[in-house]
This record gives C-alpha cells, structure tokens and sequence, in this order.
C-alpha cells in the first residue's frame, strides 16, 4: 500500500497510541503470572499480536487482542510449557528477544523465527548468555540470527554481555530471571546503549510486584519471585509514537497540535519535548494532564545524542532536515540494528526528497542549510519508523510525496495515517 501526502496544515487534538514496550512487557508479565490480569488501553498491533501469541504458546490464554479493543486479558502461564509449535515472532524484535529468555525455563526445545527484517537482526550476545547459564541457546545457521532454537530449564546464575547491541537482551533475562530458581545477575562489558528501555521494564516489573536492581555497571533479579499486579495493569501512552505528531505540528501546525495521551513514564523518547524546545519550538507539555500543545515553529539544528532514544532518528532527521543550520545525530551506530538500517534509510530517503545529508557509521548529520524538501516517490523499507518519519517530511515537502509500503504503520501505529487526516492532513492511501 502506498501513502500519498500533500503539503499540508494539521490542527485540533489528536490521541497518542498506547505504548508498544510497555504492552509487550505487560503481556509477558502477565503471561509469567499464575493470574489473570486485565491490560487496560493496551497497544494492539501486529508486534503485541506476536507476544500475545507466544504467551499463548507458552500455555497462558490471551483474550481480546484480535479485535482493537481497550483491553485485553491475559491468563497466565507461571512456567513456561514447550511450546507445541513453532513461535512466529513476525516483525518484532523486543518479541523475539524477551521470548528467547523465557523459552530458556522450559524443559523442552522452542524454535523462534520471524520475518526476513527479524531473521537478519543480531540475538548473539543473548544466545551466549542463556548457554552460559547451561541453558541451550542456537542459531541454526550459526550467525547470531533467527531462526533461533532455545532450551532450558536454566536455573540462574552470573552472565557477562556487551551493552551496545540491544538493551533487550537485558530486559529479557530480568523478565525470566525472577521466575528462575536462583535468580540472575547481568554484568555488562561495554556501556549499555537504549538504557531507558531498561528502566521501562524495571518500572513495570515493580508494577507486577517484582523487584530488580541497577548497580550501575549491570543488573540483578531474585529468583523465585511472583508476577502479580493485583488483576489490572493501565499501559502510558506511546512517547515514539508521539514523535511523528510532535514533528508534524512543530512543522505544520495551522495553529496549535495538541496531543493527549502523554503523561510521564520512564520512557527515554519523552526527550522528544525537549529536543524540539531546544531546536525552538514552542512547545508545552502539562505533565498532569498528559497533553502536550505545539505551535509551527522556526527550527535550529542542533547536536543530539540517540544513545539512550534510537527510535527518535528517523523523527529527528526529518527535523533536521526542515531546520536552519546543521543538526547531529550522534552515538547512532545501533541504529542500524533495527527492522532496515535506519541511518543509511535516512541518509538515502531524505536526499531524494531533496536534503543534505553526511553518513557516518555512528552518526547522521543533516545540513539544513543546503535542504529544500521536495516531493518524490520514496521507500518505507517496509519499516513503521522510516514510512511514519517520511511521511512527515511529505507534509513539508514542496509537491506530492509517495511513501511505498505504507501498510507497515502495523506494527506500532495502526491508526497512524488516519490520525494524520484527522488533524487535517491530504493523506490518501491507495
Ligand atoms: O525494549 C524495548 O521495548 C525496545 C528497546 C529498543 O531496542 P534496543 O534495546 O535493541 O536498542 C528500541 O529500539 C525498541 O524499539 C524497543
Ligand atoms: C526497533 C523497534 O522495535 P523492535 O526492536 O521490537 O523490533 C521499533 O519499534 O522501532
């Protein structure tokens, strides 16, 4: 499908989706559980249907998930059975990492696949890990990468990994190492990039009643504890998602944007709000109320560091790229670790449209300066980040923007292109 953007003003109130990490966790949570609990505003996406399904695999029952529902209930299933049955991870990485570390306490063999942009995404450090632990941890082609076969029990223990491949890998042995017998300590080598994402996870598994720890060189989990939240768990709203509203009123307001949905949480892309007043936005986030109010705004380049927030690159580049001067992006390299390599995705798409870019292994500079947005015909790579950041950047543009693959917005923003059009904006998709 693709997405045909006009130049065009946005205005009003639009809603932020829900939060894929903390819906992803929240589902795998539950499912570690002996309960029931009810997830109230969860994200339901192609990326949660993939960790529904392998709770569903692990013997817990997931209910409400296949229609777009405001909540979904999840019976869990304690310790994980041997799944009957191949687990199809699909597109998402969080999915198929968190799920390596539970298939890592069951008796028996899972075999985890996904999709040609999972099964090309790196999982070594986590595989070495859960063999360290004696659990049984492989590639089938021996690279690192999906299809992955993992077995257990692994019962705890000490681990060392880098910290610069994927926060995941930690996530996901904090999650099953507080239903290990012994418990899980995680020492880290090199320093951890996507920090925040682990703070994400340590805020809601205090939520379900689990307590972790951050010594500041790794992290530790007990063993034997219960997954609990007393029934009910209320998941924030989507601060990546809130990205794309943010950049498309900063450049497009008619007269103010304001998006509801966006109370605090430990989420590290709510750095968002500060990286547009810096770049000059006038912008206002009530905390309280959880609405943030943008108004069109000259922007100024500036340097931003995406260590702790990868998923704001594509975002930031095209405000870069609609900014006066020169904007950094930099510690960008495990950018390139996601659903496409999205500094060279960026890099390649956005000087179509006509901007100025320099590529590095770590770092995206964009030269405002020399940027004139133009219309063209440009590839999502089948990447909800690249068709979403792209299809801002249509809205700005001088002429029409054809975004190829359009239907990706799936996998963390269903309703994206139709809350675009709800503000105002000429999408047609086709
Ligand atoms: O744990 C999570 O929910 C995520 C962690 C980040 O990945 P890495 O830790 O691999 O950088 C982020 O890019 C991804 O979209 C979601
Ligand atoms: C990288 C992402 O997710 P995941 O790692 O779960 O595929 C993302 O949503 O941008």
């Amino acid at each position: 499908m693709n997405a045909d953007i006009g130049s065009s003003r946005v205005s009003g109130t639009v809603r932020a989706p829900p939060s894929k990490s903390y819906t992803h966790r929240a589902i795998l949570a539950a499912g570690y559980g002996d309960g029931t609990t009810r997830i109230e505003r969860p994200l339901v996406s192609a990326d949660t249907r993939a960790t529904a399904r392998a709770v569903e695999a692990f013997g817990g029952r997931v209910e409400g998930i296949a229609d777009d529902s405001e909540r979904i209930t999840v019976e869990g299933f304690g310790h994980p059975e041997t799944p009957a049955d191949v687990v199809d991870c699909a597109n998402s990485g969080t999915t198929m990492r968190l799920v390596t570390a539970t298939a890592a306490l069951a008796e028996g063999l899972t075999v985890l696949t996904g999709d040609g942009s999972l099964r090309s995404r790196p999982h070594g450090p986590l595989l070495a890990a859960i063999d360290d632990l004696d659990g049984r941890a492989e590639s089938t082609r021996a690279n690192g990468q999906a299809p992955l076969v993992v077995g257990g029990p692994v019962d705890g223990g000490r681990v060392s990994m880098p910290g610069d491949v994927s926060s995941q890998f930690v996530t996901a042995l904090l999650m099953a190492g507080a239903r290990s017998e012994s418990g899980i300590e995680i020492g880290l080598e090199t320093e951890l990039k996507s920090a925040p994402y682990v703070e994400i996870t340590r805020e809601l598994l205090a939520d379900f009643g689990v307590e972790t720890e951050n010594g500041g060189k790794g992290f530790a989990v007990a063993g034997g504890q219960a997954y609990d939240a007393g029934g009910e768990y209320r998941v924030p709203g989507d601060f990546s998602s809130i990205s794309y509203l943010l950049a498309a009123g900063a450049l497009a307001a008619d007269d103010e944007l304001t998006v509801e949905g966006a109370r605090p949480s430990a989420q590290g892309d709510s750095a968002i709000v500060e990286i547009l007043d810096r770049m000059g936005a006038e912008i206002a986030w009530e905390r309280d109320a959880g609405t943030i109010s943008i108004v069109r705004s000259p922007l100024s380049g500036v340097e931003i560091d995406v260590g702790d927030t990868p998923d704001l690159l594509p975002t930031l580049a095209v405000l870069g790229a609609a900014a006066d001067g020169e904007t950094r992006l930099v510690t960008a390299e495990h950018v390139r670790y996601k659903e496409t390599d999205r500094v060279s995705a960026m890099a390649d798409e956005l000087e179509a449209m006509g901007a100025s870019v320099t590529e590095r292994e770590d770092s995206l500079t964009i030269h405002g300066e020399d940027s004139a947005l133009q219309g063209a015909r440009v590839d999502g790579r089948g990447d909800h980040r690249i068709v979403m950041a792209l299809a801002i950047a249509g809205l700005v543009a001088d002429g029409a923007t054809t975004v190829v693959g359009a239907e990706h917005v799936d996998v963390s923003f269903p309703d994206f292109f139709a809350t675009l059009a709800d503000a105002g904006a000429d999408v047609t998709l086709d």
